[in-house]
């Protein structure tokens, strides 16, 4: 059913879905374009696409499916630019990190189309036409969030798509979503953020200690703390209410260990902390951990 395949922004996630079809489908006939001129001559080079187009009309024109990477906050304008040259019965769909917004968004640029928001839960701190890689998707969850009522026919097409690709397909509400990757996603990246970002305000007291020492834990943490600025500003800006609601029960948490480390309470402190392992020994066992040998290592990309 779907044999063209129109990618609107070259970065990270549209060239990692290119060259995915380029490995696992090479029958589809992939069109890409990226507002930015330098990205076009980049995805040319790369290969990222079977062809890069000069306008995003252009692109989409032959599409069964349009796939929109663009940040969260550039949906909207991005989807109104080929509007109109959208062919009859094309399904159009997205990667974006978060889905109430994205969902409205594109309801609005594209009434009476048929739209089915994706966020493949996959990606690395790193972002630009160079970043991609084809086994991005690879055992990786991809969320699926379409309105009731959506036609099924193309859901069971986005999702034999994502199949392919490599990735485990789930349905769900996009409230429901955007609640859950708040925790699991946006307030750990949030976190990552804010202590590098104090570490580095206290770099006076810490005499810049803090980059000489930072070989353990704190690396990990810089290591998503350097992720796309304009990306990470438009999440939190669109899925301001689970955030902020995550936030809180987050907030409370922390106060409660601050509060047992203060009175000297072990028992509090070791139990948190062994649920916590038993966590990440689980998470290894699921599988969901990342088994790319160079993932996660800052010399990865
Ligand atoms: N990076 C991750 O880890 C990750 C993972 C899953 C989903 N996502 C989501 O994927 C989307 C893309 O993220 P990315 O990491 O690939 O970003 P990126 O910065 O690597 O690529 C985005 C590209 O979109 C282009 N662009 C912006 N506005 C445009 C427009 N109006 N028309 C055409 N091109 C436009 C930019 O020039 C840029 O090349 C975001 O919505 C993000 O939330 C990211
Ligand atoms: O591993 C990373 O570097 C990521 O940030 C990937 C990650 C995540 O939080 O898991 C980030 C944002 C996405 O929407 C999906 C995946």
């Amino acid at each position: 059913m779907i044999r063209n395949v129109a990618i609107i922004g070259l970065g990270l996630l549209g060239g990692s879905i290119g060259l995915a079809i380029r490995d696992h489908a090479p029958d589809l006939r992939t069109t890409g374009f990226d507002r930015d001129p330098e990205v076009r001559e980049a995805a040319k080079a790369r290969g990222l696409v079977s062809a890069v187009c000069e306008t995003a009309e252009d692109t989409v024109r032959e599409a069964d499916l349009v796939i929109l990477c663009v940040p969260v906050g550039a949906m909207e304008e991005a989807a109104r630019s080929f509007a109109d040259a959208l062919p009859d019965g094309v399904i159009v769909s997205d990667v974006g990190s978060s889905k109430q917004s994205v969902g409205k968004a594109l309801a609005a640029a594209l009434p009476g189309r048929t739209i089915i928001p994706a966020h493949p839960v996959a990606g690395t701190e790193q972002s630009g036409p160079e970043a991609g890689f084809s086994s991005l998707f690879t055992n990786r969850w991809c969320i699926l969030t379409p309105e009731a009522g959506t036609d099924p026919a193309a859901i069971e097409a986005v999702t034999a798509f994502w199949t392919t690709l490599g990735a485990n397909v789930e349905i769900m509400e996009a409230e429901h979503h955007d609640l859950v990757l708040a925790v699991t996603s946006h307030i750990p990246h949030l976190i990552a953020f804010t202590i590098v970002g104090t570490a580095s305000d206290l770099e006076e007291v810490t005499r810049s200690e803090v980059i000489k020492y930072s070989a353990g834990g704190f690396r990990d943490f810089t290591r998503i703390a350097a992720s796309d600025p304009v990306m990470w500003r438009d999440v939190f800006l669109s899925n301001k209410s689970a955030v902020l609601e995550m936030l809180g029960r987050f907030s409370e948490d922390l106060t409660a260990l601050q509060r047992a480390i203060r009175s000297g309470d072990g028992d509090t402190l070791h139990d948190l902390f062994s649920r916590t392992r038993a966590i990440r020994r689980q998470v290894i066992e699921e599988g969901q951990d990342d088994d790319r040998p160079d993932f996660g290592r800052d010399d990865h990309g």
